[in-house]
């Protein structure tokens, strides 16, 4: 059956686009239907990282020019996209409506995909809580840096209080080694187990890497190449844990509504 995986941080430039789209690439690599979702609307980029260059947004779909249907584009490794606006119009009109316009209209790609994967917009803002409600499985992108942690778990704390929404993973992101994301996480779960009542699991970690960083400057995803590297090998790692996770089941709007 078809999931959204909702990728979000909390804090910005911790690199949710980066593991949003090579997450992507993974799972569309392993035969699966994935659809890409940037919801980063005016602040949109994800197009940018995957090089490619969309005809059509979701500036189209909220200006009746076109519909969901007709808004994916072809990105690297089968990968699709549907690109979000960019500019400063399109960020100012997102209110409640729209936000519940964009998510019901995903319902028309239940037929041709089995994820789709959000990209959230960082902070801990109205917007980003109610797409993260919609989605199925949630994927927090954790750095080992204060601001991170606080931001995350804002965010994790009003997602839990005004949605009941109940499970959690966390991918440590720049991590020196294994041992060293996992301490991460288990730091960061220490503060949310004190306080929040929710389902918290590591799903995993990517290596402090300068062929991810190059990859973002050459505009070609690290999943491009299907080789064996420490960042593959953690990409097809990550993707296994996600489709294993349980999905949060709150009542309400959710993405892919008619799967
Ligand atoms: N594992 C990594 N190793 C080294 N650099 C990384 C890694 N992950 C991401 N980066 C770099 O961090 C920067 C931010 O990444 P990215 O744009 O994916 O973050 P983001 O959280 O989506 O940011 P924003 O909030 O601005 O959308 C990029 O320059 C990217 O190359």
């Amino acid at each position: 059956m078809a999931y959204s995986v909702a990728v979000t941080s909390g804090k910005g430039g911790v690199g949710k686009t980066s593991i949003a789209i090579n997450l992507g690439m993974t799972l569309s690599r392993e035969g699966q239907r994935v659809c890409l979702l940037d919801t980063d609307f005016g602040l949109a980029n994800a197009h940018i990282l995957l090089g490619v260059n969309p005809q059509k947004t979701i500036s189209d779909l909220l200006n009746n020019r076109a519909t969901m249907s007709e808004l994916p584009c072809n990105g690297p490794a089968g990968l699709k996209l549907v690109a979000g606006g960019s500019g400063l119009t399109d960020l100012l009109k997102i209110d409640e409506n729209i936000r519940n316009q964009i998510i019901r209209s995903t319902d028309a790609l239940c037929d041709n995909l089995d994820v789709l994967i959000v990209d959230v917009p960082a902070g801990a803002t109205d917007s980003a809580i109610d797409i993260i409600a919609a989605a199925d499985r949630v994927l927090v992108v954790l750095v080992g840096e204060p601001t991170s942690f606080t931001d995350a778990y804002t965010l994790i704390k009003a997602c839990s209080l005004e949605k009941n929404t109940y499970h959690f993973s966390v991918v440590v992101n720049m991590a020196n080694n294994a041992n060293h994301a996992k301490d991460t996480f288990d730091r960061f779960k220490n503060i949310t187990d004190r306080f929040l009542d929710i389902d918290l699991r590591f799903a995993g970690y990517l290596p402090l890497s300068s062929a991810l960083r190059d990859s973002i400057v050459k505009r070609r995803p690290i999943m491009s190449d299907n080789g064996k590297t420490a960042e593959t090998q953690s990409f097809k790692k990550l993707a296994l844990t996600i489709s294993q996770t349980p999905k949060n089941e709150t009542p309400g709007l959710r993405f892919l509504g008619l799967k």
